[in-house]
């Protein structure tokens, strides 16, 4: 295992606001990477921080062991933003020819093969996209770049479901042939499951937990049952939240239950679900721990 990005203690202040707290974050080299947060939860500087567009006022980012300076890029990096600073006189492939410029490994035939997939017509001029295909353009720089470090703010923006599961396949596609540490920042946090094999989940500007997804896939669980039943089942166990109805509680969970435990919560009386990345990200950020 080999780390390709560690931000180490991370803070960054607008005036006296935290943009992000304390923040530490590693990522070992092929293997795709869920940010999650809410709104202003800090995911965009956390990116523009990594890709040097803004500093630090406190804590390191090292690339492959390396600590970035000022204003410095990682080497082999490509960052897809949320809103990408294209030429928009240029058209489409003007822009791809002037990305592939800065990415040694970029490969045309993906460049040509992603613009029949997301039917976009080369020659058109970027300003007369729409937002979704604008979107759509920043995902082929970032896919055909093959870049062994790639962040993307938000990739999915703008994109109808359609595009957004074309993308995510030949991302998953891609990925299979050319392995490299991908980081997508989404408010689309179902839509992540498939493709992340880790996340981070980022709050206020802090790490609130970082785990794999499918360990959340299966220590996730919402508890529903009379009140005092759900308090005795629930004891000792990792609590994320809580809700009362009438003589009832709603529990949400995050702690691996087996056969017996599974079993005895039936004999209580109580009802077991999993919960769905979106659900436990709700119920992670409502109850703060
Ligand atoms: N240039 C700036 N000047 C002042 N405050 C800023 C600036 N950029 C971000 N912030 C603040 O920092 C916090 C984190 O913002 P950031 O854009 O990183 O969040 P985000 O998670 O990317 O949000 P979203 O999902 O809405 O894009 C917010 O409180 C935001 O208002």
């Amino acid at each position: 295992m080999s780390i390709v990005l560690s931000c180490g203690n991370l803070n960054k202040k607008y005036g006296r606001t935290y943009a992000l707290r304390d923040l530490d974050l590693q990522l070992e080299e092929n293997v795709i990477y869920g940010l999650l947060g809410r709104n202003g939860a800090g995911k965009t500087t956390l990116l523009n921080l990594i890709a040097g567009g803004i500093s630090p006022n406190n804590g390191t980012i090292e690339v492959r062991g390396k600590k970035l300076g000022k204003g410095e890029l990682p080497e082999d990096f490509c960052f897809v933003r949320e809103k990408n600073k294209f030429f928009g006189e240029a058209r489409i492939i003007e822009n791809l020819q002037f990305a592939a410029n800065f990415h040694p490994k970029w490969d045309w035939t993906l460049a040509h093969k992603l613009l029949e997939t997301f039917r976009l017509d080369p020659h058109k001029k970027i300003r007369q996209l729409s937002r979704g295909a604008e979107s759509l353009v920043g995902n082929i720089i970032g896919l055909a770049s093959r870049a062994s470090l790639t962040i993307y703010d938000e990739p999915v923006l703008g994109l109808d479901v359609l595009m957004r599961e074309r993308f995510y396949k030949v991302l998953l596609e891609d990925y299979a042939n050319h392995p490299r540490t991908i980081l997508l920042s989404t408010h689309l946090i179902d839509e992540i499951v498939p493709v992340a094999e880790r996340v981070y989940i980022i709050e206020a500007g802090a790490l609130l937990l970082h785990d794999e997804t499918e360990r959340i896939r299966r220590a996730a669980y919402s508890i529903r049952g009379n009140s005092e039943t759900v308090a005795s089942f629930t004891a000792g166990k990792r609590v994320l939240y809580t809700e009362s109805y009438g003589h009832g509680t709603l529990a949400a969970i995050y702690d691996k239950l087996n056969d017996g435990n599974i079993k005895q919560a039936r004999e209580m009386g109580i009802s077991i679900e999993n919960l769905t990345l979106q659900k436990f990200f709700s119920y992670l950020i409502e109850g703060g721990h």
